[in-house]
């Protein structure tokens, strides 16, 4: 057996921005032990310094994951993201050092769809203003601009999970639901897909983004857009700082053009909860600024902790690649009697074969292989009887075109 293994205490795990217990306990079920859990994200030169020597890394939405931080993270294995959005990764950069991304795509979206919800019946009463007046000492009973959601026109822009979940939600109560996306998508209920970003927003009263940070979102609702919403119109942001030109929408809720707003996410967020928030959102009437917690329930927590530890320890136990965010996805059985090689290599013609030639040369039978590719690399996964000599290993690692070896040997569940 190699010597140059790594036992899976020995396997550093790092997780921040205080990822949900569960995740931890998962680890350590799975006999992983090695493990920091810290509270909040770290700054780009503290972050550079402790990943050199981790293998796995959990992150939230705060986390930036760039070229040089994995520059430095010569162990790392993969990278968890404890959330839904992975935009806070470059996952080109990723990709290119063979390092696969996880995140939760579902674990919390029901709590976003439900926080947009109750803020559509919120602003559609004014409650903000009523409420803040209240706790001043105020009075302001009045039906003036107060609506109930029965009948009004939810505009959905981005009709994915979260989308998709609201539309739901918003029927039962009553609302007609308009949806525009980029795909062609099955309105859930009676919800109807409209041909244009314009269309939608001139005909909703109240607009619900739920679009990815992605080139095409990017302030993708500004002076021009806001104009186009009805007067009195309410705006709703939970997805990403970066959809929304926040002066711009000020602008328009002060002029009296919209009657609300609720913002979830900033272009600028406070690195943690003793940095001041500034926003010129602050102090205006009818408008819910909440701190960045759509998905921030517990339910949701202890699932996304769960859901993305079980993928990182899948794949460091077993190699595969399921639900990926940018690596090509390998479904693998058990390899109870198989040691099992991981190679990732650019995607190339011809690295197969010479995998292959190698295996052949050093007399090692192949008794499974699994290989799928995406547009930039190559994933295979070959299982074989007998331990992976270092001769063998050497020659495999230095394939033209490789980007990382690992092997998981059955008896120990050893990892190099
Ligand atoms: N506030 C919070 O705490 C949370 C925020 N989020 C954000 O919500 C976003 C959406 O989440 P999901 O619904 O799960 O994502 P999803 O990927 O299921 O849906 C996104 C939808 O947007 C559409 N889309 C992409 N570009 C578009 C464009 N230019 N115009 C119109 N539609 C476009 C896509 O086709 C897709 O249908 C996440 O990417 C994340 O940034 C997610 C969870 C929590
Ligand atoms: O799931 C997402 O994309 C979110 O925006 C939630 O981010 P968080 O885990 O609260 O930092």
């Amino acid at each position: 057996m190699a010597k140059t293994s790594l036992d899976k205490s020995k396997i550093k795990i790092l997780l921040l921005e205080g990822v949900h217990q569960s995740a931890v306990d998962n680890f350590l079920n799975a006999g992983y032990t090695n493990i920091e859990h810290l509270p909040t994200s770290l700054d780009e030169a503290t972050l550079i310094d402790k990943i050199r020597d981790v293998h796995f890394i959990g992150i939230r939405s705060r986390t930036q994951l760039n070229e040089r931080v994995f520059a430095a993270a010569e162990k790392l294995v993969a990278v968890g993201c404890f959330c839904i959005g992975t935009n806070q990764v470059d996952l080109g950069a990723a990709l290119a050092r063979g390092i696969p991304v996880f995140n939760a795509p579902y674990s919390n979206t029901r709590s976003v769809a439900e926080l947009v919800l109750a803020e559509a019946i919120m602003l559609l009463r004014g409650i903000p203003e009523k409420n803040a007046r209240a706790h001043q000492g105020g009075w302001l009973k009045s039906a003036k601009h107060s609506h109930e959601a029965r009948g009004k026109t939810l505009g959905i822009v981005g009709y994915g999970n979260i989308g998709a979940q609201l539309s739901v939600l918003a029927e039962s109560l009553g609302f007609n639901v308009l949806y525009y996306d980029v795909v062609a998508k099955l309105g859930m209920g009676n919800a109807t897909q409209v041909a244009s970003l314009e269309e939608l927003l001139a005909r909703a009263d109240v607009v619900s983004l739920h679009v990815p940070d992605v080139p095409s979102t990017r302030w993708m609702i500004g002076k021009e857009q806001l104009a186009l919403m009805k007067q009195g119109g309410i705006l709703i942001n939970a997805s990403r700082g970066s959809v929304v030109v926040i002066e711009e929408l000020a602008a328009a809720l002060e002029a009296g053009r919209l009657l609300g707003a609720a913002i979830d996410v900033f272009p600028v967020e406070p690195k943690g909860n003793s940095e001041e928030f500034v926003s010129p959102l602050r102090g205006l009437p009818n408008v819910i600024l909440t701190p960045h917690i759509g998905g921030s329930t517990l339910e949701a927590q202890e699932n996304i902790g769960i859901e993305v530890s079980e993928k990182l320890i899948t794949y460091s136990d077993n190699g595969t690649t399921v639900t990926s965010v940018n690596f090509p996805e390998v479904a693998l059985p058990a390899h109870p009697d198989k040691h099992r090689l991981l190679h990732i290599h650019d995607n190339v013609p011809g690295v197969l074969s010479e995998i292959n030639r190698v295996l052949s040369e050093n007399d090692i039978n192949i008794s499974g292989q699994y290989l799928q590719t995406n547009e930039k690399v190559g994933y295979v996964v070959i299982d074989v009887d007998k331990a992976y000599g270092p001769k063998a290993l050497d020659a495999l690692r230095h394939v033209e075109h490789t980007l990382r070896v690992r092997v998981l040997y059955s008896e120990t569940n050893y990892h190099e």
